[in-house]
């Protein structure tokens, strides 16, 4: 996934966050700095409670950093920025369970203004990209969770995101389904050549996916080692988990993550 331009799609630079004050505060993350470059998958993993969500929030625009700052395209962003999208662990609460599967992924475009006939293409496209075409009708609690999971994933994609943000998206399913999901992720991602950051606690899963996986220190979290997965594409659940340098790979990420 080589790119021409040399400027990072993001840049994270000196982010710290603290909750609360006084007594009560918690010092989150403390003077982060990495950047992403357009079209890479970087999975982020840490210890448990590091921040890795709220670093993804903050990525998102959705919560602002006590300090530092956080560039996406060349823009200090202050809010969501233009052409993100996130796909959440809990799918059961971000998908509108009064909505069938199709509004449900049409939703955003539509909240956007896109026109009607443009926003059915988009839909027909997306469910069609993850598996779930003739499903368009059905409601959410009518699907398993990992097919549930694919309607979220096809709300992402069909809003042509350039950045796709996802926070531990295959934690709730079962081990087949997360396999075929993640194959899912690098399919889209060859397909559409978007950049992916990837937040999870498998550390096998980080390395499968990546080109670099970030290793957050204990909290406050800064970031303890970025370490480039040069590993071939396309990957494959059973041959690339085999490789010796896979192996290595998972084991120097899991060192990281226990401090050793
Ligand atoms: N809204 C909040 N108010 C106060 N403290 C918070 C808030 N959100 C998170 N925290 C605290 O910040 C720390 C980091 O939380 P965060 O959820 O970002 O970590 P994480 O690495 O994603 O956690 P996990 O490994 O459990 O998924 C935790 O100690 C958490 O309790």
């Amino acid at each position: 996934m080589t790119s021409l331009t040399t400027e990072p799609l993001v840049r994270v630079d000196a982010v710290s966050h603290t909750y609360g004050t006084g007594d009560a505060a918690h010092h989150a993350l403390d003077g982060l700095d990495f950047s992403v470059m357009p079209g890479e998958f970087v999975s982020i993993v840490g210890p448990s409670g590091a921040g890795k969500t709220t670093l993804l929030r903050t990525l998102a625009g959705l919560q602002q950093p006590t300090d530092g700052a956080v560039w996406v395209s060349g823009s200090r962003i202050t809010g969501v920025p233009d052409g993100m999208a996130m796909v959440f662990q809990d799918y059961s609460r971000s998908l509108l369970p009064w909505l069938s599967v199709a509004a449900n992924v049409a939703f955003p475009l539509k909240r956007a203004g896109a026109q009607k006939a443009d926003t059915q293409r988009a839909v027909s496209e997306a469910l069609t990209e993850v598996g779930l075409a003739g499903f368009e009708r059905r409601y959410p609690w009518q699907l398993s969770g990992g097919m549930q999971q694919r309607v979220a994933i096809a709300r992402a994609l069909a809003y042509r995101p350039k950045l796709l943000l996802m926070d531990e998206p295959f934690a709730s399913v079962d081990a087949q389904t997360r396999e075929d999901l993640e194959d899912l992720v690098l399919r889209i991602r060859e397909h559409h050549g978007m950049t992916i950051l990837f937040v999870t606690h498998d550390i096998d899963e980080s390395v499968y996916l990546a080109d670099r996986v970030i290793v957050l220190s204990r909290p406050p979290a800064h970031v303890r080692s970025d370490v480039e997965i040069d590993l071939p594409f396309p990957r494959d659940q059973i041959a690339t988990r085999e490789l010796p340098r896979f192996v290595q790979l998972r084991s120097q990420v899991a060192r990281l993550i226990h401090g050793k």
